[in-house]
């Protein structure tokens, strides 16, 4: 029997004038994790928020604080991370010099510790380190943006990276972010998947109605033969 599944929905892709009213309707759909995108303008285009804003946001939820960071040297705000409120914190395989010693230091630091892929960065990247991290966020799109179209070929990297999981025996959540929507969230947990990402598949429309949505399909995920 696999592990529960977590929704975690991207701020990224909230009305910003509006932060705390859409922290809220998460809150009331019991939506278990918030996924936050720390962008810093060098290894991805865009800019989007840092640890100042996420500590503000602690006040308002105990909700689980699923930090994304798109950041070149992380390990340089891991501490910053931890005093906004983070629980689990997640690098770029892409931005780290040593990312072993910086998923140790996100561990030491009392958080769980994730590491991302981008589209084009195989698997084998994080054979060495698979052992240490909790979690592997597989990135279904090019890292920058919120809204974008899936990138089909992130099916087989789940595949992989579940395959490598399993036959290690190992405790590791996979996470995948990017265009994930309630008609191919189906196949993205099938693939091995255990916590979804949704942007734009939450925040466009009525967030209450479409994170129930996602959650329901979740529970019925056994019917169509997604269980894992
Ligand atoms: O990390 C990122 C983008 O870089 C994501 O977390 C997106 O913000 C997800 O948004 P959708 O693709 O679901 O709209
Ligand atoms: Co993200």
């Amino acid at each position: 029997m696999g592990k529960e599944i977590i929704l975690s929905p991207s701020l990224l892709s909230v009305d910003f004038a509006h932060i705390a009213d859409g922290i809220k309707e998460l809150d009331r759909a019991e939506v278990p994790a918030l996924h936050l995108d720390v962008m810093d303008g060098a290894f991805v285009p865009n800019i989007s928020f840092g640890a100042p804003v996420i500590k503000c946001l602690r006040k308002e939820t105990n909700m689980i604080f699923d930090v994304h960071l798109m950041v070149e040297e992380p390990v340089r705000y891991i501490d910053d991370f931890k005093k906004a409120g983070a629980d689990w914190v997640t690098v770029h395989a892409e931005c780290c010099k040593h990312l072993h010693r910086t998923i140790t230091a996100i561990k030491e630091a009392g958080m769980k510790a994730g590491v991302a892929l981008n589209p084009a960065t195989p698997v084998s990247v994080i054979d060495y380190v698979l052992d240490e991290v909790d979690m592997v966020l597989v990135m279904s799109v090019n890292p920058g943006f919120g809204g974008q179209s899936f990138i089909p070929s992130s099916l087989r990297k789940i595949v992989e990276v579940r395959k490598l999981i399993d036959e290690r025996n190992l405790d590791v959540r996979i996470e995948v972010d990017g265009g994930v929507n309630l008609k191919n969230v189906g196949e993205v947990i099938k693939s091995g998947a255990d916590v979804i990402v949704a942007g734009s598949a939450v925040f466009n429309g009525d967030i209450y109605e479409n994170s129930t949505k996602f959650m329901e399909k979740f529970r019925e995920r056994g019917s169509d033969g997604a269980e894992r």
